[in-house]
């Protein structure tokens, strides 16, 4: 098995500091924002993506990148993107240009950041080395205060080997409250929150403060040690926008396992870090509908190693392996259950049950 710990190294600091630029984005008022560059996301999303890129291109000149966004609306000579433009390149330079490991000397020009964002155009496959990176995951929950995390996954030969996770607003202390969805000024008043999640294949996973510097001792993490006879006093988490997963059949499938607290719903890739810390138990996302829905790499990369690294596991809604290796999509799978690795296999059962009954076994 490979080290891969030059990759970490570098994959942590590209990861703090987008996710440092988000939080600013954030908490320089959503408001503002919102009136002069129309969606602070974007700001965010370009961002992340344009500091991320520009330090892989930096360590790993020869690597891919599998990403959501291009350049293209930058680009545009229109007023709006043109001050959306200006903002991102202010932003970019100075999240390249803070103190500590892998600062910049000086500013990028516009054509750099520009180069870099467009860097995320690899379509993914089986063979070689590439990166898959999604620099603002659960946007919804980023625009209303809520869970929201910058991802960044490294994939190699169509495995995940690394997964990088920054969770700007999830407590550093796992006991301790999660911010209240849509409160904005709690998020910016706390100076509990900010994580980064960290996974290297066969290293374990672990997490530290956002805010901590680039030497500052990783911590092991572990899911919940939970059993088959003690399943019902689980807790699952799920997404919050209905449209994502199938909130119903999610509720079924508690049922079946005898669980009866209440799910808690959290947006991004932010649940799979509940369950590998320990918070949460069970994480469900079912297809809605017909299932025509192609869940992204990016979306998953990050988070089904920390999970599987935790000691959970990972698989689609029949149990198989998510597989990383067929493109920019998991096409070969219906569906997310992550749970610890001692009672998945309950869990896939409870799941197939709830399927049958309605009607959508075949998914
Ligand atoms: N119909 C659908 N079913 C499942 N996931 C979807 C979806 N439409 C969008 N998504 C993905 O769900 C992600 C958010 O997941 P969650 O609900 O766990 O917060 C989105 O990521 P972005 O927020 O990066 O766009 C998006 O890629
Ligand atoms: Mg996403």
């Amino acid at each position: 098995m490979s080290d891969y710990r030059k990759e970490q190294e570098v994959a942590i600091e590209a990861v703090r500091r987008a996710s440092l630029i988000t939080q600013k984005v954030l908490q320089t008022s959503i408001s503002s924002l919102t009136k002069s560059d129309k969606s602070p996301v974007t700001v965010g999303d370009f961002s992340a993506q344009a500091i991320i890129n520009a330090i892989l291109a930096k360590h790993f000149s020869d690597d891919k990148i599998v990403g959501e966004e291009d350049a293209d609306d930058l680009r545009s000579k229109d007023a709006d993107k043109v001050a959306l433009k200006e903002k991102v390149i202010g932003l970019v330079n100075e999240g390249l240009m803070a103190e500590g490991a892998d600062q910049l000397e000086k500013p990028l020009s516009e054509t750099e950041i520009l180069e870099a964002i467009d860097k995320g155009n690899c379509q993914g496959g089986v063979k070689g080395r590439m990166w898959t990176l999604d620099p603002i995951d659960g946007t919804k929950g980023f625009l209303r205060g809520g869970q929201y995390a910058v991802c960044l996954a490294l994939i190699v030969d169509g495995e995940v080997r690394l997964g990088v996770m920054g969770c700007p607003n999830l407590p550093i202390d796992k006991s301790a409250k999660k911010p209240q969805e849509g409160n904005l000024d709690e998020v910016k008043q706390r100076d509990d929150l900010g994580v980064i999640f960290v996974a290297s294949e066969g290293k374990g996973a672990f997490q530290r403060p956002l805010h901590a510097t680039s030497s500052t001792q990783l911590t092991p993490i572990k899911t919940r040690e939970i059993t088959p006879e003690i399943l019902s006093k689980a807790s699952f988490c799920e997404s919050v926008e209905a449209g994502h997963s199938s909130q119903g059949t999610n509720a079924k499938i508690a049922e079946f396992l005898g669980i009866s607290s209440p799910s808690v719903r959290m947006d991004s890739q932010a649940k799979y870090a509940s369950v590998a810390r320990g918070d949460g138990d069970i994480y469900l996302r079912l297809p809605v509908g017909d299932g025509s829905y192609q869940e992204k790499i990016w979306d998953h990369a990050a988070g089904c190693l920390i999970v599987t690294e935790a000691g959970g596991k990972v698989s689609d809604a029949k149990g198989r392996p998510l597989d990383f290796s067929i493109g920019r999509t998991l096409k070969n799978n219906k569906g997310v259950v992550a749970a610890h690795a001692s009672v998945h296999a309950k869990v896939i059962e409870a799941v197939r049950k709830a399927l049958e009954e309605e009607g959508r076994g075949h998914l």
